[in-house]
């Protein structure tokens, strides 16, 4: 592909030569290689603008830029918004994957990651072949791909949707963060499905949004960029999110009103098992049971359902997608001996821990116990807070580390205790994480459930700049082991 060729309906300036065979798209000045395009990104900490004429004299075929940088000794592609132009060239380099799969992206406080694991494990069950891209990573097969955000920059969102076609995906789900969605990260390509959860205060100050109106005008991007938006209407939100809105709508939430909707939830108790059943009625109709507890998971399966329907899955599927799925540190049961349950959650601060304490002091546990920590060189409020948040819901709270970062732990475990200090909560200090889940895993008695909250899905513990190996479910079953007490199928 030459850089005429790939600059085909991309709005541009050009000064250079453009009949150049490109060898790739670079978006690291790091990664430059004979023949590239080196694309300039005004960043938080760098303008790789600095970068172009460095990449220049390592072979680049052309520098794209969005403000002016002194002559470089190749083509020049001058854009008005270089990661617009990195996603549309991302996506002419790669042969417009999106074109050949259905997309779906799903935007929202909170949920995505759930509910973008219960769409996969819906349509998989009906044997459409999907690939996930998430918070967890990039899911292509039995392939889990680590990435460093929700949604990753552009040119690896079209990369890894090409692995997807060629490894025979019909689909891809992805999480739509709000900040993917302003920095131009799923440009380049018309979702199918634009799915909405729910919205609430986050990601407010710092290098993320200024105020809570743009913070959601940036989730309202995803249906100005998609066909269908598939909205939960009982969450206030809802028209705000849609303001401006380019495609068709179809509504879920617990109102008749909405076109898929759910009645009669039950909660289901076993040892080491909560999940929820429910009717799904409206646009589909049956009985269906979520392996997954809590009640606002039902939103996400009503989300998840209503976008599986555009696929014309029917119900035994739907069944057996919610029946089955499992998302990786998201209210985790992970099988114990002893008549308790045991659950990994990645609620890190205290509106998620608020929700999943809640909703687990709905199952009527013998104990709630809730075992957590909270980052370093993060604001201490969320520390106070999640404190007073376990205080009040949870009839123990083992505080311990857990990503400390340039922090001594025992400094943020004093902030937790200013918010358990202000309620009547029982809590015990164990500042090393492992003998915190030791200490849980010895003292839980019949009936009990204990969450660990913090971690989720992450294998590691930041302390001082270096990233220790620590995935929980490890952790557990190495107590379990030293004790003498693992299951016999582990
Ligand atoms: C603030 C922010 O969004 N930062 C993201 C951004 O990095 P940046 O542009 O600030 O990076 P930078 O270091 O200033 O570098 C700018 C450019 O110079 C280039 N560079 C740099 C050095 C050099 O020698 N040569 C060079 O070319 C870099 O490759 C980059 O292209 O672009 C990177 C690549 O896409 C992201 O990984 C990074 O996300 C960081 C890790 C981050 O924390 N982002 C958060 C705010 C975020 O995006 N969160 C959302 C929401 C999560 C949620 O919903 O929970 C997400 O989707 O993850
Ligand atoms: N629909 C929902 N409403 C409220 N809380 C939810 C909902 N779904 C999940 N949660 C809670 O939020 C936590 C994070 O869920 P999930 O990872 O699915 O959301 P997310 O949008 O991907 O979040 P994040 O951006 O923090 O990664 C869960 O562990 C659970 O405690």
């Amino acid at each position: 592909m030459t850089i005429k060729e790939l600059l085909e309906d991309m709005p541009c300036k050009v000064t250079g030569p453009v009949d150049t065979p490109v060898t790739g798209i670079v978006y690291d000045s790091r990664m430059v290689k004979p023949g590239c395009v080196f694309v300039c990104l005004v960043g938080s900490k760098t303008d790789s603008h600095v970068y172009a004429a460095q990449a220049a004299e390592g072979g680049a075929a052309a520098v794209v830029t969005q403000h002016d940088i002194a002559p470089v000794s190749c083509t020049e592609i001058r854009v008005e918004d270089t990661r617009k132009a990195l996603a549309l060239l991302s996506a002419a380099w790669f042969g417009h994957p999106a074109e050949k799969l259905k997309v779906i992206g799903v935007t929202g406080t909170k949920g995505k990651t759930t509910s973008t694991y219960m769409i996969h494990s819906i349509l998989e069950a009906a044997g459409i072949t999907t690939g996930i891209i998430g918070t967890i990573g990039t899911v292509i097969g039995s392939q889990l791909i680590k990435t460093n955000n929700t949604t990753p920059e552009s040119y690896d969102i079209q990369k890894f949707m090409r692995m997807m076609v060629d490894a025979g995906c019909r689909a891809c789900v992805l999480e739509a963060s709000s900040i993917g969605l302003r920095d131009h990260r799923v440009d380049g390509f018309t979702f199918d499905i634009g799915l909405f959860t729910n919205f609430s205060e986050d990601h407010i100050g710092g290098l993320e949004h200024k105020d809570m109106a743009e913070y959601m005008a940036c989730k309202a991007m995803l249906f100005q960029k998609c066909r269908l938006g598939v909205i939960n209407i009982d969450d206030e939100n809802w028209k705000g999110i849609t303001a401006g809105h380019t495609c068709e709508l179809t509504s879920y939430g617990f109102g008749s009103e909405a076109k898929l909707h759910a009645e009669n939830p039950e909660l289901v108790s076993q040892p080491g098992y909560l999940g929820i059943a429910f009717d799904l009625c409206g646009s589909m109709q049956g009985r269906v049971r979520i392996d997954i507890s809590g009640k606002f998971n039902v939103y996400n399966a009503l989300g998840a359902v209503a976008v599986c329907q555009q696929f014309g899955v029917a119900l035994d599927n739907v069944r057996k997608g919610l029946d089955t799925v499992k998302v990786k540190g998201r209210v985790e049961p992970v099988e114990v001996p002893g008549g308790y349950t045991l659950l990994i959650d990645y609620a890190h601060n205290a509106v998620s821990m608020e929700n999943i304490l809640t909703t687990l002091r709905e199952y009527h546990p013998n104990r709630l116990i809730c075992m957590f920590g909270a980052g370093g060189n993060r604001p201490k409020l969320r520390r106070y807070e999640m404190g007073e948040v376990s205080g009040k819901l949870a009839d123990l709270s083992v505080i311990t580390a857990d990503n400390s970062r340039y922090e001594d732990v025992m400094d943020i475990l004093a902030d937790i205790e200013v918010g358990l200090k202000k309620t009547t909560g029982k809590y015990i200090v164990v500042p090393d994480r492992k003998q915190a889940i030791k200490y849980c895993i010895d003292n839980a008695q019949k009936g009990d459930v204990v969450v660990l909250a913090g971690k989720g899905h992450e294998d590691y513990q930041e302390i001082k700049g270096v990233k220790y190996p620590f995935d929980e479910r490890d952790v557990i079953h190495d107590i379990l082991q030293e004790e003498g007490k693992l299951p016999a199928e582990y």
